[in-house]
């Protein structure tokens, strides 16, 4: 049990927990859609609420090194868990570094089937790092021709989002030289099917099935337009589709004679190689599910398949996987949960398993006292829309904050983080705004209710926009002058910021050097008048001292 603290009890209030999804603290105000957007009410936290600064990235939330940038998973395990556990990323290469992945069952099973079939590999082709990194690609070909596989079909997913968003080739074309050059006489490894990761297979939380549908028939049936090649099919749905950059493209086939190189049949092996579980849960239930009802997959073909990671911890979700995902223990929803608190979490569908199942530790499971409202995001592009759900989400927390029914309140708005992914710099600010309206507003009744909240983010993205020079930090320009729009999270801190309507003035942050998103789990429980549990980093509460 979670102890009480002798020296406070806690506030009498509610304790809401907002996260603003994209939303760092830009190191340069030019091209940052965050120090140009109209933001009255944050703007009046910084001047009158304590506020400090948190890492959310690198070390700091369990990515192999200080280079690569946050992102909602880790994140949100950070926050949620209140612990920094090594993630995805950093456990595959150290499984691949150090040999265990090809110890392992699940890698043998893989091979044992691939050696009489076709070994495919799908996923996010990049090195991006947040769902898959191309190396851990790279090692998996060579290990499967070392290990007596014949043949190799790769089915890619062109990025954009997370790496520069007109960068497939830069993969691609190397890709393809490796593959060329590594096979033989005995070996034959080739891209089979591709197409842009929000155009195809990597939806997340039920948002847009037919997205998934897409990429089944892709990849599974060899339906689509046709090419010679992964970089031809790039080119000319480039000059086909104009102005489409890579997350957006098309979906191609890779075919020989009008005859598709790779479709996927009865006997073959899948591997489905990005760690991440959020937007790998629906192509693998497509592959794993007997009673499948999500689209009609015209051909379920009886396939070893394999996940990188296990996706999902309470569903099995898939059973078989390559490396054991970061063992999550000892979640703040759990531990609150056991304190007998009441909790609520609120997002549209696009956040919706970020503040429950990222925040629980990739799991699906709901804990006693936890109340889940999801507000159904549209299916448009979000520069199109960038208020996105951000009054409805408001509604429903001013809604569950005035019922006096939860103790602990959070919710995610993605405005920040979803429309920066779209590098539209104005719908961004737009984006930014909205979110500041939608605080507001929660704020009003966080006041109204005696209560405190916390104001936080779970990486950089509406902060820079655009492609930021190395050297002069300022923003980088395409040949014809322009803007390289940045569609990326950024290496930016996070702002904590503590709204402090409960009456009691002590209350404070301290900023630490190493401040960071696993402080909050602790900072909440203090603020509920209970100790920290033992696994969880310190809290950056102050009591007046
Ligand atoms: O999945 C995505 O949309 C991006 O790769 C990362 O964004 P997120 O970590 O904010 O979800
Ligand atoms: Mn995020
Ligand atoms: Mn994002």
């Amino acid at each position: 049990m979670l102890k009480k603290l002798d020296s406070f009890a806690g506030v009498a209030g509610p304790l809401v927990v907002v996260v603003m999804d994209g939303y760092g603290l830009p190191e340069n105000p030019v091209g940052s859609a965050i120090a140009e957007a109209r933001q009255p009410n944050l703007d009046r936290l910084f001047a009158s609420s304590p506020h400090i600064r948190l890492r959310a990235h690198g070390t700091a939330v369990g990515m192999p090194s200080d280079d690569d940038m946050g992102n909602s998973e880790v994140g949100h395990n950070a926050i949620g868990a209140g612990q920094v556990y090594a993630q995805g990323a950093a456990l595959v290469a150290n499984a691949i570094a150090e040999g265990t992945i090809w110890a392992g069952q699940a890698w043998q099973e893989i091979v044992g089937a691939a050696r009489s079939g076709v070994l495919h590999f799908i996923g996010l082709f990049s090195d991006g790092n947040v769902h898959s990194h191309i190396d851990h690609l790279r090692a998996m070909v060579e290990r499967a021709k070392a290990e007596g596989v014949k043949t190799v079909r790769i089915h890619v997913l062109l990025d954009g989002r997370d790496v520069p968003e007109t960068s497939a080739l830069d993969y691609v074309v190397p890709f393809e030289a490796f593959l060329a050059g590594i096979s033989d006489a005995g070996f034959d490894a080739r891209i089979a099917s591709g197409g842009g990761r929000q155009n195809i297979t990597m939806d997340r939380y039920d948002a847009n099935w037919p997205m998934v549908e897409r990429g089944w028939r892709t990849h599974v049936l060899g339906e689509g337009p046709q090419f010679a090649s992964a970089s031809a099919a790039v080119e000319a749905l480039r000059a086909q589709y104009p102005g489409t950059i890579d997350q957006d493209l098309p979906p191609f086939v890779i075919a020989a004679d009008g005859k598709p190189l790779g479709s996927i049949e009865d006997g073959d092996a899948v591997v489905f190689f990005n760690f991440r579980g959020d937007r790998a849960l629906e192509i693998t239930r497509a592959f794993v599910e007997a009673d499948f009802d999500k689209f009609d997959r015209v051909r379920h073909p009886r396939v070893t398949y394999a996940g990188m990671l296990q996706y999902d911890g309470d569903l099995h979700l898939p059973e078989r996987f390559l490396v054991p995902p970061p063992a999550i223990r000892d979640t703040s929803g759990e531990w609150f949960s056991k304190a007998g608190i009441t909790q609520f979490a609120c997002s549209e569908t696009q956040k919706f398993g970020h503040v429950t199942y990222f925040w629980n530790g990739n799991r699906s499971g709901k804990f006693d006292g936890e109340t889940y409202l999801e507000v159904p995001s549209d299916v448009v592009p979000f520069e199109q829309r960038p208020w996105m759900k951000a009054a409805e989400i408001a509604d429903a927390m001013v809604a569950a904050i005035a019922s006096g029914q939860y103790k602990v309140l959070r919710c995610n708005f993605a405005n920040g983080d979803m429309v920066g992914h779209t590098g539209n710099f104005r719908a961004a600010t737009m984006a930014v705004e909205a979110v500041d309206l939608a605080l507001g507003r929660v704020l009003k009744a966080v006041e109204a209710a005696g209560g405190v909240a916390l104001i936080t983010a779970d990486h950089g993205n509406a902060d820079e926009m655009f492609e930021l020079d190395k050297k002069s930090k300022q923003p980088a320009r395409n040949a014809d002058g322009s803007f390289k729009a940045k569609t990326a999270h950024t290496l930016n801190p996070v702002p904590l910021i503590l709204f402090n309507a409960s009456g009691d003035a002590r209350l404070g942050l301290r900023q630490t050097a190493d401040a960071g998103l696993s402080n909050i789990a602790a900072t909440v429980a203090n603020l509920l008048g209970f100790d920290k549990h033992p696994a969880w980093d310190e809290s950056l509460l102050t009591l007046g001292e």
